[in-house]
């Protein structure tokens, strides 16, 4: 894809350059060259996106983009835009501290085991003096306000890796003491920042001793992330197993939560990706969400877990829309939520294939029906905009879901092995494409480009393309949707990438949570299972979004074209 820029310089070739009109195209020209030049300077990341999602040799390094660590208020530090980030842009790419754990795919590899990996490295001398001071620099639990992360907020994000390195690299060799700017250093005197000042760490004797486990537990709890599977486009491009993975990524620790994050996060091989998910201005906080599925929950579930978890009371955006709800909305939301998590419900998610059948889940089906009607009854008479509604509809998310999943299927259909289960004759997840397009709409709310939200735009192109004619101008759209999701997720990469991660993911049956939404029986995405679901799906892929399709997606979600 080319730049925008070379399109506004197309039009200004042709403007008049003397006289009055002259005159006037100057000034036009000189506009159009500073925007040229700011678009220019926001292809600022170095990474060679293709190579990265194809080819595993391929060492992208380490990339921080234009963000900041700076002091956020109640928060501790957090990382802030130093310019406007449009959308899909690659905000960080991180390597991994002391090395990710990764296991078989499918487990739910958590803290405990990425403490007990780390605590073998170092005792195995792979975790030296900087990986070591690095840690130490991490958010370790004490209050966002404590001498403790006082200390450790003059440190800025480019001394995680690079300049640490080299610092104590200098200070192991000779006698001299590593001091001056950036890592650990004191501001200026005189300057603002002197005026908070924190004492200056000396990088060695902090990386120097080895840390106990007690030191390295919340470390670990406060920072790791994890997932039970490979990134479902990328692994088999780059022909990796799909594993279960966790470790600690030390630029990514740096993001703040929301419940509603304007980042979005995988892993690709042992890199940790972070793409812009909305577009943000200059100074804006880039927040991620520590919620995982719980993302999809209320108000209470979700303070009650980052409470619990991570010690603070979540007052992003979203969180302070659903507070000041008319207790009635906030009832509904509830009781949507308790309809879709109810017993029965979970149950459905993992029974064996052919355990139930649809009448047997009629009474579930009015109770979830009365739910959410309630709820969109509830919102409509509050009088809520458009934004509100589709969060709500997203901390009701197991309610929809359930719901439309139950609805879609055929009456005499035998849903289990999570609704979807695939034996033989079973009915294909959402014949009606409509089905997965609104529920996309939903995760988009909060989670764009996720796994969820791009298995849902791909199923309702897939779908769509069975039924509807290519021209039908609803192809079209959710073309551009499945297009712009996957766009978001996979940042600049050339038009033939994009192709073979969307028809990668598409030939993989996805697991949500337990929820089976293969058409085979295998749970999980393992690649073995790719062969009995690629050709209805490609066919959807490639047989529907054209080149000119793909280019008009491209360019309207980050003038990538
Ligand atoms: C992974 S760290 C994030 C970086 C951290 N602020 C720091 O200074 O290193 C997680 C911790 O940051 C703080 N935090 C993250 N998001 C927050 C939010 N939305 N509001 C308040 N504190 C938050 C909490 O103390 C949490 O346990």
């Amino acid at each position: 894809m080319s730049g925008q820029g070379s399109l506004l310089r197309g039009r200004m070739a042709s403007a008049p350059a003397t006289g009055r009109h002259g005159r006037q195209a100057l000034l036009v020209q000189a506009k159009m060259k500073s925007i040229a030049q700011n678009h220019k300077k926001s292809v600022w990341v170095n990474v060679d996106l293709d190579r990265l999602y194809t080819q595993p040799p391929y060492n992208p390094g380490r990339h921080v983009g234009p963000v900041k660590l700076q002091p956020l208020p109640g928060k501790g530090r957090g990382l802030v835009a130093e310019r406007e980030l449009p959308l899909a842009e690659t905000a960080l790419v991180c390597e991994p501290l002391g090395g990710a754990l990764a296991g078989p795919e499918g487990t739910d590899l958590g803290p405990e085991d990425l403490l007990g990996h780390l605590l073998r490295e170092q005792a195995e001398g792979r975790l030296g003096p900087a990986d070591r001071a690095r840690l130490r620099l991490l958010y370790d639990g004490s209050a966002a306000d404590s001498p403790s992360s006082q200390r450790s907020r003059s440190v800025g994000l480019d001394d995680f890796a690079a300049r640490m390195q080299e610092r104590l690299r200098r200070a192991e060799a000779g006698p001299k003491k590593a001091k001056g700017k950036g890592f650990g250093a004191a501001p200026a005197a005189g300057t603002p920042a002197a005026a908070a000042a924190t004492p200056a760490i000396d990088p060695v004797a902090l990386g120097a001793p080895l840390l106990t486990p007690e030191e390295l537990r919340p470390l670990v709890r406060f920072n790791c992330w994890g997932n039970s599977f490979a990134e479902l486009g990328a692994a088999p491009l780059r022909q990796e197993p799909s594993r279960a993975v966790v470790g600690l990524w030390p630029e990514f620790a740096m993001l703040n939560h929301s419940c509603a994050p304007n980042t979005l996060t995988f892993n690709v091989g042992p890199y940790l990706m972070v793409q812009m998910a909305r577009e943000v201005p200059q100074g804006a906080e880039l927040t991620t969400c520590y919620l995982g599925e719980l993302e999809q929950t209320p108000l209470a579930e979700r303070r009650a877990m980052l409470r619990a978890s991570y010690g603070f009371d979540c007052a992003c955006e979203r969180c302070k829309a659903e507070e000041k709800l008319p207790a009635a909305v906030s009832a509904a939301v509830a009781a949507a939520y308790a309809a879709g998590t109810c017993e029965e419900a979970m149950a459905l998610r993992s029974a064996p294939t052919g355990a139930t059948d649809r009448a047997s889940v009629a009474g579930l089906e009015g109770a979830l029906t009365r739910a959410v009607e309630g709820l969109e009854g509830a919102m409509q008479a509050a009088g809520l905009e458009a934004q509100a509604c589709a969060w709500l509809r997203s901390s009701a998310w197991p309610a929809y879901w359930t719901l439309e999943a139950l609805r879609d299927l055929p009456a005499q259909s035998k849903p289990g092995a999570g609704l979807f289960g695939g034996g033989p004759g079973s009915p294909k997840p959402f014949s009606d494409p409509e089905v997965p397009a609104r529920l996309a709409a939903i995760v988009e709310s909060v989670a764009p480009g996720s796994d969820t939200h791009l298995f849902l735009v791909l199923e309702a192109m897939s779908r769509a393309a069975e039924t509807l004619a290519k021209d039908d101008p609803r192809m079209a759209d959710l073309a551009k949707d499945c297009l712009r999701a996957h766009i978001v997720r996979y940042g600049r990469v050339s038009d033939a990438v994009l192709r073979e991660l969307l028809q990668a993911r598409s030939a993989v049956p996805h697991y949500l949570g337990t929820i089976t939404l293969g058409t085979t029986q295998q749970q999980g995405a393992g690649a073995g299972a790719a062969s009995a679901v690629t050709g209805p799906m490609l066919g959807g892929v490639t047989g529907v979004a054209s080149e000119a399709q793909l280019r008009q997606a491209a360019a309207e979600v980050a003038g990538l074209v």
